[in-house]
């Protein structure tokens, strides 16, 4: 169930702010950043903001640069990105420039609201995502119908919190511009509540003009069986340190990453490792951590392969290593083949064990890239 790339979006005051509590829309940004705004969305296929920064700014939203619409055009895509709002109210004024301005417009709302929005001819299609707005029900309905790899969220703080909450946030755009609002009603980024536990990763910090610009990705993991926008991160360079490991002709190069419950990477491994032959990758990640460190009970073990179920070199195979060391659950990418041993099902081990094993077939072929000289075999 692929999501699209999840940007979120916004500019705040150095007291943390998003707006004032006067009638226009706070200008954080300066031109420049503007401007990179304007690239950004040229870059997109959807930007989505909620009902109440719709009723607050009456935005356009818009892709300003004819030069960055030619561009689009020019790659066959639409001239503007989609507009994605979401309202559970339905509240929401038919004369918004939100509506008459740029792109198609889709409106995400619950049951009621859709009720409510059908009265009022609004120019949207109105997709209604049961009796609560589900945010995983909306990505999924804009990847699989709508079409959408990337998304753009410009706001405001509500739809910020939860879609950074859910772990549904590939990444964060924060502009920090130089100025006070000082106005405790005035709206915040981020609300109070739970949040992952230990840092976000610095990706990149720019100036821009008299505000800085620093783009942040979420680290923690999923719960359960259900994956993180993190989670998909996490897999990626397992199977990137795949692509380390020593060719082999008789046995899988293979990544791994531990991470900790709140996304403090605890190990990283790859096959044959400091060059021993028989070495696997969970193997070598989990030597690295010493045994009962308490953060392995709620960590994650990233696989680009499904551990293994049995092996001939080693007493245990890594399935157990893995239950062994604490750990209950594990993100992969591939499902083992039957290229070395037959009916190998890793997967059944730590499940019946009592671990949650999420499979994210999209990276299956970063995993088996590797692996390639090893598919003749079966
Ligand atoms: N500085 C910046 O970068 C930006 C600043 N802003 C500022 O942010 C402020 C607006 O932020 P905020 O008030 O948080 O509004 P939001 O734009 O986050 O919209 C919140 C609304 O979206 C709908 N919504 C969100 N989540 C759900 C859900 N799970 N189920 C149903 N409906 C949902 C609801 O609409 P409904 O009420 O219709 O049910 C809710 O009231 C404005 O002052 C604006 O200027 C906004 C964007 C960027
Ligand atoms: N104020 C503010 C932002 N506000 C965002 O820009 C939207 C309006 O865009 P437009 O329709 O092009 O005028 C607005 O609704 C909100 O999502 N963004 C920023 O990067 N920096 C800022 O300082």
């Amino acid at each position: 169930m692929p999501f699209p790339h999840v940007l979120l979006s916004a500019a705040v005051s150095l007291d943390g702010y998003l707006d004032d509590t006067g009638p226009e829309r706070l200008l954080l940004s300066g031109p420049a950043d503007f401007d990179r705004v304007d690239e950004v969305r040229a870059s997109v296929d959807a930007i989505l903001v909620g009902a109440g920064t719709i009723r607050a700014d009456n935005p356009r939203l818009l892709v300003n640069s004819a030069e960055r619409r030619a561009g689009r055009v020019a790659a066959g895509k639409p001239p503007y990105p989609l507009k994605v709002t979401v309202s559970g109210s339905g509240d929401l004024d038919p004369a918004a420039k939100f509506w008459h301005t740029g792109g198609d417009k889709v409106v995400y709302t619950t049951e009621d609201g859709a009720r409510r929005l059908k009265a009022s001819d609004l120019a949207a299609d109105v997709v209604p995502l049961g009796p609560e707005l589900d945010w995983r029900a909306l990505l999924t309905h804009l990847h699989d119908v709508r079409g959408v790899r990337r998304l753009m969220v410009e706001g405001g703080g509500t739809v910020h919190t939860q879609l950074l909450r859910q772990g549904l946030a590939d990444e964060l755009q924060l502009v920090l511009a130089p100025l006070f609002v000082g106005a405790p009603d005035a709206p915040r980024l981020f609300g109070p509540g739970p949040y992952q536990g230990g840092r976000l990763r610095l990706l990149e910090s720019r100036t821009i003009g008299d505000v800085v610009l620093m783009r942040y990705e979420p680290t923690a993991p999923g719960v359960g069986g259900t994956a993180s926008a993190a989670d998909r991160h996490w897999l990626a360079l397992a199977c990137e340190l795949a692509a380390l490991c020593p060719p082999s002709r008789t046995a899988f190069s293979v990544g791994a990453v531990v991470v900790a419950q709140d996304g403090t990477e605890l190990a990283r491994g790859y096959s044959r490792e400091g060059g021993d032959p028989l070495a696997h990758a969970e193997e070598a990640a989990l030597a690295k951590i010493a045994p009962g460190d308490p953060r392995l009970a709620g960590a994650t073990v990233y696989s680009s392969l499904e551990p293994c179920a049995q092996r001939a070199s080693r007493p245990r195979p890594c399935a157990q290593l893995i239950l062994d060391a604490g750990v209950r659950r594990v993100v992969t990418a591939w499902r083992e083949p039957d290229t070395f041993v037959a009916g190998a099902d890793g997967s059944g081990v730590l499940a019946r064990a009592g671990a949650d094993v999420v499979v994210l077939p999209e990276y299956a072929a970063a995993a088996k890239a590797p692996n390639e000289h090893l598919a003749e075999r079966g």
